[in-house]
């Protein structure tokens, strides 16, 4: 067994692996999962819970997730929270994984199930040193190497700074269903939804559902005609992966529906379109926000809320003037107490809003399950 000591291995079943930074710095550990190489970019998360809705939701394509929590998988992995098919994360990063996983839900260990989706990870990294240096120097590209792909430094170093950037990645296609599909209300049907799938998240439909809402989920390259096809009593853009500057087909698609009046909300990068969409720029945070546990103020009612995040953008909008925008009025209507960060838009001439984090929570807290109130109160007002 390898001692625990800061900064060296501590895992025990992994074959050697090494992390290594685009700025040149580097961390040994054991492999974790898949054996070979990944990149991507590298981002911290600080939920305590919910690893595997982490790993399987879409808007972390091309990303290579640093946990802060140091123990992970101890429930091992079970078929009841994945949030998509598969695993998006580009490779996975953990201080001290769980050597025997116990819940009464778990059949297989996280280590199996990143091995069986060919995931490379990498286990006893100082994950807490690593957080720092990317709060401190922010996002970037990040190569995790084990077996074969091991090579010297100077190698490594140099496919890293060939991976992809974030900034400019139009991802969505890649991750969104390719056919629409119907996921259906529980109890009475009271709506139709249409959905634009932009990487959405299972629970997202499922949290409409349960206020009898029949939800139509489209691709990401649907139109204005797809979406009116459907006869919805609102419109909704989902999370997804990428930069919202290179969303240009959303973008157009929300306008036409923001021509017609149409109740509409959006979640993540569905904030980001409406921002786009109303005019307002979008930019890249030095490091993101995501975890389970993050404030966000409603400035239309005053109250905190504790949130689910996993946005590495944000809209740049004024906040403390209401904006004149081609539909109308629109206002900050969310802000983040950490940083100020703009965390949601609405129109104050017309039913649209959006929100930057997670109401759907999952995983996280339940504080903001009300927006799907809103967006419920917004289609039955239209009806009225
Ligand atoms: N979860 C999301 O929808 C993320 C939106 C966008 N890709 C970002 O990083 O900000």
């Amino acid at each position: 067994m390898t001692t625990s000591t800061r900064g060296t291995a501590h895992g025990t079943r992994g074959i050697p692996a090494v992390l290594v930074l685009e700025d040149g710095r580097s961390f040994r550990g054991r492999s974790y999962g898949a054996v070979g190489e990944a990149f991507g970019e590298a981002v911290f998360s600080t939920g305590m819970t919910g690893y595997q809705e982490t790993l399987t939701d879409p808007s972390y394509h091309r990303q290579v997730v640093v946990m802060t929590a140091p123990h992970i998988g101890n429930t091992g992995v079970n078929d009841e929270d994945p949030e998509s098919q598969r695993i998006w994360v580009a490779g996975y990063v953990v201080r001290d994984p769980a050597r025997i996983p116990s819940n009464w839900r778990s059949v297989r260990s996280l280590d199996d199930e990143l091995v069986a989706q060919g995931v490379v990870g990498i286990s006893g990294v100082d994950t807490r040193a690593l957080t720092r240096h990317l709060r401190e120097r922010g996002a970037m590209r990040v190569g995790i190497f084990s077996g074969e792909a091991l090579a010297d430094e100077g190698m490594m170093l140099a496919k890293v700074r060939q991976a992809p950037e974030m900034q400019g990645a139009d991802l969505s296609t890649q991750v969104a269903t390719k056919e629409s599909y119907v996921v259906p209300a529980i109890g009475t049907k009271k709506f139709t939804v249409a959905a634009i799938d932009l990487g959405i998240k299972g629970m997202t439909p499922h949290r409409m559902a349960e206020r009898g809402i029949e939800v139509h989920v489209l691709p990401a390259t649907a139109t204005v005609e797809d979406v009116y096809a459907v006869n919805p009593d609102g419109v909704f853009f989902s999370n997804g992966p990428g930069d919202p500057a290179t969303a240009d087909h959303p973008v157009s698609v929300m306008r036409g529906v923001l021509e017609r009046k149409t109740p509409l909300f959006g979640i993540c990068f569905g904030n980001q379109i409406l921002g786009r969409a109303l005019g307002f720029g979008t930019y890249k945070l030095k490091y993101g926000h995501r975890g389970i546990n993050q404030p966000v103020q409603d400035r239309t009612t005053g109250k905190v809320e504790v949130t689910a995040h996993n946005h590495g953008f944000a809209v740049d909008a004024p906040l403390d003037t209401v904006s004149d925008t081609p539909f109308g009025r629109a206002e900050v209507s969310h802000v983040c107490l950490n940083d100020n960060v703009v965390e949601g838009l609405h129109l104050l001439d017309q039913p649209a809003f959006s929100v930057q984090y997670h109401p759907e929570a999952a995983a996280g807290p339940h504080d903001a399950a009300y927006l799907f109130d809103r967006f419920v109160s917004l289609m039955e007002g239209q009806r009225a």
